[in-house]
């Protein structure tokens, strides 16, 4: 019998085909009452990668990995985790993912070590031995092992988000889902924290959501761009910097007087548009604008030799994810992130556990989930 042409060969191909996606998402939907929070998003992430799902505040971003975790249905829409359906195969896709939701569920009054006992009986690893390897593992992994014995509650948050990841982290699930993992944080712990997750991404696919460009920047290999609850863009972070640039800046600095430069710039037709940023001992610093996206930088050396006007210095720069943020969300990263800032301020002041009234609706929901639309509409 030909192998190639059996119903076994066909289960393989399939196996394979779906295990090589670690997460498949297709044409999700999720409606509160009548406000569209995801309208039909649809993407897949390979085995071993760090993808950054990235949208202003209110993107849908959260939702979307409520429902990748099964924490929440969707409306209509399909999610599978390694070849798994969340809602009718639950148990075997849960298996696969640790969960870090923008608040890390911790119960403060345990000590680091009860609580991720805790977390192991939640998880059905139940013998004595493998629960201490489980859990030397995973605080070694994040860097608390000396922690073990301290309340949770006494902790501060850079650590607090380290027993979060500890606890996604137990029973090794091969996908990790992270919410907003460095919101709150202080600098020097956002640089920690990032530092670990881009380690845990050698041995885990990583998804994880966030408003700050410059974190998806320096810690993912992919980027999903949701706004208003369209994924709008997805590439690597350079492809979609050079996809949605049709302009180039040229940053230069040439011997001559301003009014020289200028009479070249004026008339070069490779040229949109210029500002002089500096002049001093004869060396004036331009940066200019290109009339297309190709390189133009041999054309503009010819016609500044031919004025006989030397060009010290010139570099090319490309469109920044920041640009390409704003051209697709209408959105000033400046402004998203002092919103993202006073949104964490506001839940820190309402203490730990005061979740914010969104959220805790969400936690209040339990499956029923009442919509704050539909709040307002009684
Ligand atoms: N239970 C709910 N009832 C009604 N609307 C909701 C509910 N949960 C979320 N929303 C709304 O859905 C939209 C998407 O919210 P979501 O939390 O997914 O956004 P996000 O991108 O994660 O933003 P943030 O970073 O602010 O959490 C928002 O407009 C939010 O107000």
């Amino acid at each position: 019998m030909n192998f190639l042409k059996t119903e076994r060969f066909r289960e393989c191909i399939k196996i394979r085909q779906e295990a090589y996606f670690m997460i498949e998402v297709k044409n999700l939907v999720k409606d509160y009452g009548k406000y569209h929070a995801v309208k039909d998003i649809s993407f897949s992430v390979p085995d071993g990668q760090i993808v950054g799902l990235l949208g202003p505040n209110g993107a849908g971003k959260s939702t979307t990995m409520n429902i990748m975790t099964g924490y929440i249905s969707a409306t209509s829409g399909e999610v599978k985790v390694g070849g798994y359906d969340i809602l009718e195969q639950p148990i075997q896709a849960k298996k696969l993912i640790g969960y870090l939701p923008e608040i890390p569920p911790l119960y403060e009054d345990m000590t680091v070590a009860e609580y991720l006992n805790f977390i192991c009986d939640l998880k059905g690893i139940r013998k004595k031995t493998e629960k201490e390897s489980s859990i030397d593992e995973v605080t070694e992994a994040v860097k608390i092992s000396d922690m073990k014995g301290r309340l949770i509650k006494n902790l501060s948050k850079g650590y607090k988000q380290r027993v979060g990841l500890a606890q996604a982290l137990i029973g090794n699930p091969p996908l990790l889902i992270l919410d907003e993992p460095t919101v709150g944080l202080d600098p020097n712990q956002i640089i920690e924290i990032r530092a670990l997750i881009k380690s845990l991404g050698q041995k885990h696919t990583i998804i994880l959501s966030s408003h700050i460009l410059s974190e998806v920047n320096a810690i993912c290999d992919y980027v999903l761009i949701i706004d208003k609850g369209t994924l709008v863009a997805e590439d690597t972070p350079e492809h979609l910097s050079e996809d949605f640039s049709d302009t180039d800046n040229i940053n230069m600095s040439v011997k001559g007087s301003s009014e020289q430069i200028e009479e070249v710039l004026k008339v070069s037709e490779y040229i949109r548009d210029y500002k002089i940023i500096d002049e001093k001992d004869g060396i004036v610093d331009v940066q200019a604008k290109t009339a297309t996206k190709e390189d133009i930088r041999d054309n503009l050396f010819f016609e500044f030799a031919e004025e006989k006007l030397p060009i010290i210095k010139m570099e090319r720069e490309s469109l920044s994810l920041e640009d390409v943020f704003l051209k697709l969300t209408g959105q000033d990263v400046e402004e998203v992130e002092s919103e993202a800032k006073k949104a964490s301020e506001q839940i820190e002041k309402q203490g730990h556990h005061g979740f914010s009234f969104k959220r805790k609706k969400k936690a209040d929901s339990k499956g029923t989930e009442q919509t704050e639309k539909e709040e307002e509409d009684k």
